[in-house]
């Protein structure tokens, strides 16, 4: 045993030494150098001097415990178990908070007893700067379990002891404090100490644990391991998943696992925030079946490394999520939203607000006005608002003001009487607005609408009545109009190319979608839309990190559509079971006309060359607008809705860039 004058001398040396000596060393000896050197030179303390353990006040130990709240209760419950294997060794154990002082202790603590008169009593603060190196204020220091055995204390009074801590992590990754076993008169063999260090680790390892199953008991829970008879009951890395995949926690060795990898999200508390499929190389739908089913899964790491796994489903009455979803982030509402806008939510907080206001105006008696950029989804939009309202289950009538011809519209909308027209017509129609009566009128590209019919739409919403073609008594009608466009009506009016009182009308409420390079939950929309894809065609494939970044990194001019025609094509170009960079279209520039090109069928698997030729083609940016908007529409005989889709357009720009480029289809020039 070293004597206090080799102890100090050796102290003196290791502090002498330059810092860089042991800067990058891991090692526990490195750890403990650069704690004495902490000891003198941060905190002033003098080795030949004495630790002062302060007892704090009963207030202050008080205080500590009720900011520590839940978890302390589960800490005591696994210091018991922990203490009960070492109480009859001589060993005392103590919980201590982030500060180092001591919020719960096991163990004799008797007035003059030997572990009271060294400062191991409830009370105590082993914070470093008083305590010099010791086992609890070291480890919580450097953030790593430790055994500071006899004289790697700092103080010649505490090289006596031997104590054995880990830190205690909170679910989100923060210190909660130290859970420490500690001798008096330890056996001089460091190696005494060995199977203390793994109880502690193990015990320390379940009270987290615990706090982390207890903090994710509405989400899914994703355990990983080597051993798979064991994986139930021992995985080493946690994951909680919400619905869509997205990892909400991880605990600390999946944190120190997994946030290096690619795609496991960009954030300091990454993977936290990333998705399943920027970690796991196993397709996504696959994964989330697993999680659904509760069952044993073998998964494999992006990079390389295979795991088993085990799945604990949401145990509180919230979950499953699928039917009571409450967006996070929502503001000024908070409440939950109704599955339809649910399902359209991530972690965007401009779509949070906007699904907020749309389900407080789902039964609200005004008119809502959808604005955003082409394919933003303002009719998904819309049909969610219908769905979550009184009138779910009443029609939802979907009219394009731009794509039927001018000529018809108005019998459209309104309907005629038997007679007003001669031939095939003359039996008489129920128009649109009517058709809609009880439920939901939809006037998607309400921009479009020419200025005469724009009146007459007006007295319907005015009047709550429509005049069908013919007619001499109006009809009563009971509508939820909500309308949609992608200019802005505002600058219509400006131009005088909309009504301003229709303006005012139509836009009781307006709910303004952003556009996809806007949005924060982009990952989260690729996976929805990739797995709805993959449903559709009973395949499963994942998206590599690589092929992810790229779709990241596009300006996606085309919304929502684009992005999931891009899918589609890649999905079409992938034979295996993940979608790499070569699979992706080329992508567009802003303001360029066509979107990632996809065949409007998928091509059969002889033509893939043919097809993605093509697509490179029709989305080259030096390409000919009015030349590839006319071979689309050769491409697809004429048929206006199946190049909108290759194109990555509504049918309604499609219509207004052939006036525009003055192409006329055929079947209108036999006419
Ligand atoms: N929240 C969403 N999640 C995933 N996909 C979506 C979402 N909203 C819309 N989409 C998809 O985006 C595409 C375009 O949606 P939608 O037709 O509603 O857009 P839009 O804004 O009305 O387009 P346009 O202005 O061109 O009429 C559709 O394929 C739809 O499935």
């Amino acid at each position: 045993m070293a004597t206090a004058r080799h102890h100090i001398e050796r102290v003196l040396r290791v502090v002498a030494e330059p810092a860089h000596a042991q800067a990058a060393d891991a090692s526990e000896n490195a750890l403990i150098a650069r704690s004495w050197r902490r000891c003198a030179q941060r905190h002033g303390l003098d080795p030949g001097g004495s630790a002062v353990i302060q007892v704090e006040s009963a207030g202050r130990v008080r205080e500590s415990r009720d900011r520590g709240g839940g978890w302390l209760r589960t800490a005591r419950a696994g210091m018991e178990k922990l203490f009960a294997h070492v109480a009859d060794l001589g060993y005392v154990a103590m919980l201590t908070d982030p500060d180092g002082i001591t919020v719960d202790y096991l163990g004799d603590s008797a007035p003059g007893s030997l572990f009271r008169r060294i400062g191991l009593a409830p009370g105590a603060n082993w914070s470093e700067r008083f305590a010099g190196t010791n086992g609890i204020g070291t480890c919580i220091a450097d953030r790593r379990p430790l055994t500071c055995h006899r004289d790697d204390h700092f103080f010649p009074d505490t090289i006596g002891l031997s104590c054995t801590t880990t830190p205690l992590f909170d679910p989100h990754g923060g210190l909660l404090g130290a859970l420490d076993v500690s001798a008096v008169m330890a056996p001089d063999a460091r190696e005494s100490q060995h199977m203390v260090r793994h109880l502690v680790q193990l015990y320390g390892g379940m009270i987290e644990e615990a706090n982390f199953l207890q903090a994710f008991a509405d989400r899914w829970i994703l355990r990983l391991g080597a051993a798979p008879a064991l994986i139930e009951v021992a995985g080493e890395l946690l994951l909680a998943v919400d619905d869509d995949g997205v990892v909400v926690g991880a605990n600390r060795q999946a944190r120190a696992r997994l946030r290096t990898l690619a795609g496991a999200g960009t954030g300091a508390d990454a993977p936290v925030g990333g998705h399943l499929s920027g970690i796991f190389r196993t397709p996504v739908p696959l994964l989330m079946a697993h999680l659904r089913n509760r069952e044993q899964l073998r998964v494999s790491t992006w990079d390389g490394e295979d795991w088993c796994g085990a799945v604990l489903a949401p145990r509180l009455a919230t979950a499953p999520r699928a039917a009571t979803r409450v967006v996070a982030e929502v503001p000024a509402c908070g409440s939950a939203l109704p599955e339809p806008l649910a399902l359209l939510a991530g972690d965007d907080a401009h779509m949070a607000r906007v699904l907020a206001q749309a389900a407080r105006l789902a039964d609200a008696p005004l008119p809502v006005l959808v604005q955003g950029e082409t394919g933003t989804g303002k009719e998904v939009l819309a049909r969610a608002l219908h769905d979550s309202g009184r009138r779910a289950q009443a029609a939802f009538v979907a009219v394009n003001c731009a794509s039927i011809p001018e000529s018809l519209i108005e019998s459209e909308l309104f309907g005629y009487t038997a007679g007003t027209f001669t031939g095939a017509r003359s039996r008489g129609m129920t128009g649109l607005v009517q058709r809609a009566d009880g439920g939901t009128l939809f006037l998607d590209e309400i921009g479009d609408m020419p200025l005469a019919l724009q009146t007459r739409l007006l007295r319907v919403l005015a009047e709550g009545e429509v005049l069908p073609l013919g007619a001499d008594r109006p009809v009563r009608v009971d509508l939820k109009v909500v309308s949609a466009s992608h200019r802005d009506l505002r600058e219509l009016v400006a131009e005088g190319r909309f009504r301003e009182d229709l303006y005012f009308r139509l836009g009781g409420a307006t709910l303004t979608l952003p556009p996809l390079r806007a949005r924060r939950d982009f990952d989260r929309l690729v996976e929805r839309q990739l797995a709805q894809e993959c449903a559709a065609l009973g395949r499963e494939v994942a998206l590599d990190p690589a092929a992810r970044a790229d779709l990241a990194r596009r300006p996606w001019p085309g919304n929502l559509r684009e992005l999931r025609n891009a899918l589609r094509f890649a999905l079409t170009m992938c034979d295996g079971a993940c979608i790499g960079v070569a699979d992706l279209p080329p992508s567009t520039e802003a303001g360029v006309l066509s979107a990632p090109s996809m065949p409007a069928e998928p091509p059969r698997a002889a033509q893939p060359a043919v097809q993605a030729g093509e697509a490179a083609a029709v989305a080259r940016p030096d390409a000919d607008p009015r030349a590839r908007l006319h071979a689309a529409l050769c491409r697809h005989r004429w048929n206006v809705s199946a190049a909108a889709r290759e194109l990555g357009l509504c049918r309604a720009t499609v219509y207004r860039r052939m006036q525009r480029l003055g192409i006329v289809s055929p079947i209108d020039q036999v006419h």
